[in-house]
């Protein structure tokens, strides 16, 4: 009875102090952050947040403007929350270049019910172990056999702008996200996704209204808290959508389980990936689960759905902003095309992985599409430790910082004439000299992109065949689009292009 009592006292003590320590952060997390400039608050309840509560494309406007008025770090509060904003690639470095800061800020825990803590929300020990059994996916070796699935969902993709190139302009967005949710799904999960059957109709569908859930979610911060958001009908509908999207992932897991072989993973010395099958993501995990016991199914589903949201969208929005810009500047375009040709000969050469790496200028258009509409246009951290900015401002342990990619991009100190399209700004001898945290579509550091290899190649396919094929005509340009506040950077009507076939 004593021993029992001791041992309950002895919990609620540790239970205090722990809760005591949670308090006295959060209180110098929010001392130091209203003492960071900023817009005023409204009143001590909402804040400056009031000021985003207004449609998508006033809030990304709104932020740019602080961005600026503020630069280079601005307070955004809310009741009893407040988060540090910086914009300049001193404090970028700061935050990306050490692991006391990779933990996610509690912006991401809204993906939870969904990703559960996959590649992307995971920390720690769980995050290490998950990084090194995908970075395999990656390699060369097996980017080689991506890319044949890239050309093939190509060629499906230029068959569907053939077919509607006699209009006076397509909207790209929608045929570039159905590409990309094609490729991602193949090379994730080994499966071809027609999108004939009920179920993988479903699943799309699923995967846009998550999109537009989390959206509604972001943007009204105080449902970020769980037991609010249980009080709003979208919870109900976002716990259907989940399922389905849990149940879809979890019968391709299943049926390609059935018929599982062992991987041997590629190793730095393989040119050339060996396996007789093609081998997607999911092979990997499926070996550590049975080779190892690292993972268990519920780990897999976490990552197979952590790449289907990080692997699609991204790429989709970073591939209709690359088709404006191509159409909208003619010498690029021909430049582009110009060097097709010097890499592959003939320009309906399907190009290998090889001849993709060859196309440096390509590679530079792309570069500067995504400096220029960074498709993760912000990220955000929970402090490991107290951090002083560039101009002298403590930032204390605990604390959430928002890392604004856009403006990183935009800076004219950095980027001169911002708005300006020039893909020779990424000429060695024009960058060789630029901050190494000024340029940070991927991000930096240990938590950088795992995909980005793999995005750039699927990019500059996509581009290669749509350009052997058709001659691109501006109808939208950086000066018609409307940017909004999204998960992923994203246009307020989608992106009109006019597909001219090539001669
Ligand atoms: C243009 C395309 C892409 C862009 C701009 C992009 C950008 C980013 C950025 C900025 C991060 C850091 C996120 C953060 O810190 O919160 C990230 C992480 C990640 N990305 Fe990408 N991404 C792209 C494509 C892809 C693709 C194609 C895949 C999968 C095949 C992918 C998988 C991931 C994963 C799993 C993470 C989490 C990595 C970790 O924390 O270890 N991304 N990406």
């Amino acid at each position: 009875m004593l021993v029992s009592t001791a041992i309950l006292i002895a919990f609620v003590i540790f239970l205090v102090a722990l809760s005591f320590k949670n308090i006295r952060e959060h209180f110098y997390s929010l001392l130091y952050i209203h003492n960071l400039p900023g817009p005023p608050a409204n009143d001590i309840l909402t804040g400056n947040l009031l000021y985003l509560y207004t449609t998508p494309d006033n809030v990304f406007k709104t932020l740019r403007e602080w961005s600026k008025l503020y630069y280079p770090v601005y307070k955004t509060t809310c009741a009893h929350l407040g988060a540090a904003n910086i914009v300049s690639p001193d404090d970028f470095e700061t935050v990306l270049s050490t692991p006391i800061h990779m933990e996610k800020s509690f912006i991401y825990d809204m993906l939870h019910d969904w990703l559960g803590t996959g590649l992307l929300t995971s920390t720690g020990l769980k995050w290490q172990i998950r990084r090194k059994i995908l970075t395999p996916a990656f390699h060369f070796s097996i980017l080689q056999q991506f890319t044949a699935i890239f050309n093939e969902e190509t060629e499906k993709l230029v068959k569907v702008f053939r077919q509607e190139c006699d209009k006076p302009y397509i909207n790209v967005t929608p045929h570039v996200t159905q590409f990309t949710l094609k490729t991602i799904a193949e090379t994730a999960m080994g499966t071809k996704l027609q999108f004939t059957s009920h179920k993988e109709i479903s699943y799309k569908k699923s995967i846009f209204e998550m999109g537009e859930l989390l959206l509604y979610r972001l943007l009204r911060t105080w449902l970020i808290y769980k037991f609010l958001y249980l009080f709003t009908s979208r919870y109900y509908i976002e716990r259907k959508v989940i399922k389905h999207l849990h149940s879809f992932t979890d019968s391709v897991i299943a049926e390609r389980e059935k018929n599982f072989k062992e991987v041997v993973p590629p190793t730095e010395n393989d040119d050339v990936y060996t396996g007789k099958k093609r081998l997607a993501m999911l092979d990997l995990l499926l070996t550590a689960k049975h080779k190892e016991g690292t993972i268990d199914d519920v780990g897999i589903r976490e990552e197979v759905d952590t790449f289907m949201f990080e692997g699609h969208d991204t790429t989709s929005v970073a591939l209709s902003f690359a088709l404006m810009q191509i159409a909208c500047h003619k010498d690029v375009q021909e430049r582009i095309v110009e060097e097709m040709g010097e890499v592959l000969g003939d320009l309906k050469k399907k190009p290998t992985c090889n001849d993709l790496q060859e196309m440096r200028y390509l590679e530079r258009a792309i570069k500067e599409v995504l400096r220029m509409y960074p498709s993760v246009h912000f990220i955000s951290r929970k402090l490991g430790e107290d951090m002083v900015t560039r101009c002298g401002h403590t930032i204390s342990k605990g604390s959430m910082v928002n890392l604004h990619i856009y403006d990183l991009h935009h800076n004219p100190e950095i980027y001169p004439d911002p708005e300006k399209f020039d893909p020779d700004r990424f000429l060695p001898e024009n960058s060789q000299t630029r901050h190494p945290f000024a340029y940070l579509p991927f991000s930096a550091g240990a938590r950088n992109c795992i995909g980005k290899k793999f995005a750039m190649l699927e990019l500059k396919t996509a581009i290669c065949g749509i350009l052997a094929n058709f001659v691109l005509e501006p109808i939208d340009s950086a000066s018609t689009i409307v940017l909004v506040a999204d998960i992923v950077l994203r246009t307020k009507e989608g992106i009109k292009v006019r597909f001219v076939p090539r001669a």
